[in-house]
């Protein structure tokens, strides 16, 4: 037998199939598995994604090695998808097959140095233990080494390393009848008092094993060292078994779970989605429900139904909505059934929970993102809440959309996809409109309350408080008379740090970071001017570093700002802040929002990470500091995911019992995004946006790809960009309009230029073929240093 691998080395050359014999011994090798495979003078790790009896190859076949699993991690049905990913995103196939995995299981390899020569095998250098050579660093001992290379004295091996690592634990059965346990008591000596008291426990608790080590020290009172000995007189079997790290173990089940009575736009949506449950129908539903219209309860009972037809389902859900309560609430609802991916879990909880799908212990997969590569098997549905989220795209290689996979998922499974949002994205309404989705809408909010009141405030004419020009007068009233009534507050700014910019008022000077073309960001409490991009940092000037003048001012307010401004102005109320700065450390994230939930904070200040997806029933009152900040980002999308930020924010307001109220401060009171936010009103918004777009030649009218060219010299980067459009001009349809190249709005990143070039088009049957072509002449060009990057349908066009 003969198998198909494509191996872990990403690029253009080795993004093909390479076939091995397989020996006898390996005969279990399927696809999906992972081997080991001799390339070259190098052993790598890669992917089996098919078998065949014969080959064309004309030479003899090497032997696989090993076989790495014993379960193939991959189902041949994300083999299958990995092929067609690979394609539509312009990535390497093993890029794909890797993203496919937990972190933890890809393959790390080491460079070892190992001594030939007897001399070499003397030295001290070798007594140390493996000298990995990716990490030594030392000048002289790197000359050292290459003389041993050169003249034969060691050579290079690789070792390949796998990081997941299965968690054991120490387990104790019972060998004996409850009477011998009983006898074995009466004959024991009066002073083996430790032997008798777990003899008793063993009694006792007859029916409670077999126990966990650390149970039955814990239960018992006894040590290790009388376990032992009990294993010896053949009392108790000690056996080492595997056990799964479970993230969920602290999330509390316990509260009553009173069965909610549906609305009857909630149990109308529901009778649909059932149906294609039931029927197996791959037919995609948006559910457009108003925040808070219970979104969350058809996506429950839809996948209670999958489970009753003994199918699995899957559930996406932005990483920021992983919140205690959803989990919580998911938990509640489905049990031990279910499993939770997502970057908070430590890398053992990933690999365990990533192996419970994979050996059909769990029924119900929540998780952010890359959890759309669960291998889950006999899915029956497939749920993505907040749909619009841009998250839901990879910006980095691969690019894949989550959306896109689960279509493609619900199709090969056969099953339902729901796509469920407030503000639904553009595509997907349109999407809607012409049939190709079905629409289910939720009107109005779950518990009949109203949506909150908007106030918009002109920041051109508001009073401000305090000498900043931040807060107005009736923000802060506002807030003051919520706090006084003992409710809570949720503040918006969607910009981090202190500063985004520093200025000087006698030059113009603007501070920017050295390798991109981006200003840096003032951190009061780290004390660094920062880049966002690419983490340069340094000290905060005292005077213009351009002309020494001392006017220097720090403008463009973020979180930690206005955490100050209202700590002066507010000294008494109680708040918390939550960005990226605040959130790092592993657990922060939840922390924050606990506490917030248990109304340890009045105040709940952060980024668009607090705008979606909670539920906090005492909030009351939602402020937004500032909601041009994404206003005027060179993205054709721009004033959607403004409307949609607002919209999101607001339905935070008044989820309750309680009335809730919204106040949104703007430079640009005018702006259809923010006066259709006022009202909330999606399908008003969502008919003007479709007239931009149709006016612009933009999604969802024209399909969009963006080429980007990057390297360290801008000349290079635009002879290269004006080559590939006039290449693709002569073969692309006249009515297909390409823009640029231009310098992208950020035309500079970690020391790059970058250059693009935007191409829309209607219907163009090869342009995956040209681009391709692109892509392959881009490693030609490598070698000058320059760089090609490929993003269908990009989310962000800088
Ligand atoms: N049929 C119902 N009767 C009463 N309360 C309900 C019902 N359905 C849902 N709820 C409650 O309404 C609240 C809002 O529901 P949920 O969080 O699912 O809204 P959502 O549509 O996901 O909103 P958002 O888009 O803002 O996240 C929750 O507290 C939920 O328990
Ligand atoms: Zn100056
Ligand atoms: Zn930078």
């Amino acid at each position: 037998m003969i198998a198909q691998i494509i191996v872990d080395i990403a690029a253009k050359q080795t993004d093909r199939i390479f076939e091995y014999h397989i020996p006898n011994e390996l005969k279990e090798v399927a696809v999906g598995s992972r081997v080991f495979v001799p390339f070259g003078s190098r052993k790598l790790q890669g992917f089996v994604v098919g078998l065949s009896q014969t080959s064309k190859f004309q030479g003899k076949l090497k032997d696989l090695l090993l076989v790495v699993d014993e379960q193939p991690p991959l189902t041949t049905e994300l083999v299958d998808l990995s092929k067609i990913l690979a394609n539509e995103n312009f990535s390497y196939r093993i890029s794909i097959l890797k993203a496919m995995l937990p972190r933890v299981m890809r393959a790390n390899y080491r460079k070892i140095l190992t001594p030939i020569s007897d001399k070499a095998k003397r030295m001290p250098l070798f007594k140390r233990g493996l000298i990995d050579l990716t990490k030594v660093d030392d000048a002289k001992e790197v000359s050292f080494i290459h003389k041993l290379l050169r003249n034969h004295d060691a050579k290079i091996e690789y070792l390949v390393e796998n990081r997941a690592q299965v968690k054991m634990q120490n387990n104790y059965s019972l060998l004996l009848s409850k009477n011998e346990y009983i006898k074995i008591y009466e004959t024991l000596r009066q002073n083996a008092q430790k032997q008798k008291q777990l003899l008793i426990y063993i009694i006792e608790n007859f029916t409670k094993f077999p126990q966990k080590q650390v149970d039955l020290e814990q239960n018992s009172g006894v040590k290790i060292a009388t376990l032992t000995s009990a294993v010896k007189k053949g009392w108790l079997k000690k056996e080492l078994t595997e056990v799964y790290r479970d993230p969920l173990i602290d999330v509390a089940t316990s509260k009553s779970q009173q069965s909610i009575k549906l609305t009857v736009a909630q149990d109308e949506a529901l009778a649909k989605i059932n149906r294609a449950i039931d029927n197996q129908t791959a037919q995609t539903f948006l559910l457009e429900g108003v925040t808070g219209s219970g979104k969350t309860e058809v996506y429950l009972n839809a996948i209670s139904q999958a489970l009753t037809n003994d199918k699995n389902a899957l559930m996406l859900v932005p990483e920021i909505s992983l919140t205690p309560q959803m989990v919580a609430q998911v938990k509640q609802r489905f049990g031990q059934q279910i499993a939770v991916l997502h970057s908070g879990l430590s890398e053992g909880e990933l690999y365990d929970e990533w192996r419970r799908i994979r050996r059909g212990e769990v029924h119900v997969v929540v998780g952010a993102r890359s959890a759309i590569f669960a291998p889950l098997k006999n899915i029956g549905l497939i749920v993505i809440d907040e749909e619009h989220e841009s998250s839901y795209k990879q910006e980095d290689t691969p690019r894949y959309h989550a959306r896109d996979v689960a279509i493609w998922r619900s199709k090969y499974n056969s099953c339902p996809l729901i796509l469920g949002s407030a503000t639904p994205s553009l595509v997907s309404r349109a999407r809607a409109q012409k049939g190709v989705y079905q629409l289910l809408k939720l009107p109005e909010r779950a518990n009949k309350k109203s949506l909150p009141k908007v106030k918009i405030i002109d920041l051109k004419q508001t009073n401000f408080i305090g000498d900043q020009l931040d807060l107005s007068a009736q923000l802060l009233e506002a807030i003051k008379t919520r706090i006084a009534k003992k409710e809570q507050v949720i503040l918006l700014l969607n910009r981090r740090g202190y500063s985004s910019f520093m200025l000087c008022r006698d030059c113009g000077y603007v501070m920017k970071c050295p390798n991109c073309d981006l200003s840096l960001t003032m951190h009061k409490d780290t004390a660094k001017m920062q880049c966002h991009y690419c983490g340069y940092a340094t000290a905060i000037p005292q005077k213009c570093p351009n002309c020494q003048s001392l006017k220097i001012r720090f403008l463009g307010t973020g979180t930690q700002k206005v955490m100050q401004e209202l700590e002066t102005l507010l000294p008494a109320a109680r708040m918390l802040r939550m960005d990226v700065d605040t959130t790092r450390r592993k657990g922060a994230f939840k922390k924050i929002l606990d506490s917030f939930g248990h109304h340890e904070a009045d105040i709940l200040l952060g980024t668009q990470m607090i705008a979606k997806g909670l539920d906090f029933p005492n909030v009351t009152l939602v402020g937004v500091i500032n909601a041009d900040t994404g206003l005027w980002l060179p993205d054709y999308n721009a004033s959607e995911r403004t409307f949609e930020l607002l919209t999101q924010v607001a339905g935070r307001a008044g989820r309750a019992e309680k009335k809730g109220e919204v106040i949104i401060q703007t430079f640009n009171p005018d702006h259809y995004a923010i006066k259709f936010a006022q009202t909330q009103d999606y399908e008003r918004f969502y008919a003007y946006e479709m007239r931009m777009r149709h006016a612009g030649n933009y999604s969802p009218y024209f399909y969009t790809v963006l080429i980007s060219i990057a390297a360290k010299n801008e000349q290079n980067v635009a002879r290269e960009a004006f080559k590939i459009k006039n290449w693709l001009q002569q073969r692309l349809q006249r009515t297909t309009i390409i823009l640029g190249p231009a310098p992208s709005a950020v035309s500079r990143l970690k020391n790059q230029y970058y250059y693009q070039i935007l191409v829309k088009y209607k219907k163009e049957a090869n342009l995956n073929q040209l681009l391709h072509q692109i892509q392959d002449s881009a490693q030609k060009i490598k070698k000058y240093g320059l760089n090609i990057y490929i993003d269908n349908e990009p989310e962000h066009i800088i």
